[in-house]
């Protein structure tokens, strides 16, 4: 699984993206240590802030099944540029994620950005911060 095939099953996955409100499809692949890909799309709701995206969906449904070691994330949508997540996906992929795990954006021209999750949320809250706080 190279990062290639990891954009293509995030652009795939974004078939399945229940968008009524926003019409803005996004899809997601989320690799494991493992090598298995579980996949996302964004989940839209009448009560608009009970939309899910892609990156969220990918990274609940490992989680929901026992997995939480993971190589490299990919995200894609119609975009002008590379995809950019937002910031509640970014706060997640720091709680899953290692500072250093590559992320590849994309979007269905094949602009290509490759970050980090570090990079992607610099000078996150972190469980680090909840440890600090309860010391004593
Ligand atoms: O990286 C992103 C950015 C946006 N969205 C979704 C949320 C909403 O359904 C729609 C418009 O914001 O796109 C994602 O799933 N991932
Ligand atoms: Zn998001």
């Amino acid at each position: 699984m190279d990062k290639q095939q990891l954009m293509e099953q995030a652009i795939s996955a974004r078939g399945n993206a229940y968008v009524p409100y926003s019409k803005f499809p996004v899809g997601a692949a989320l690799l494991t240590k493992d090598g298995e890909v579980y996949t996302g799309c964004n989940i839209e709701n009448a009560g608009y802030s009970l939309t899910n995206c892609a990156e969220r969906t990918a990274v609940f449904k490992a989680v929901s099944e026992g997995v939480m070691q993971f190589e490299a994330l990919a995200v894609a949508a119609d975009t002008k540029g590379p995809v950019a997540p937002c910031g509640a996906c970014r706060q997640v992929l720091v709680e899953f994620c290692a500072p250093d795990m590559p992320v590849y954006l994309t979007n269905l021209e094949g602009a290509v950005s490759e970050t980090t999750i570090a990079e992607l949320l610099p000078g996150a809250f972190t469980t680090g911060d909840l440890d600090y706080a309860s010391r004593k």
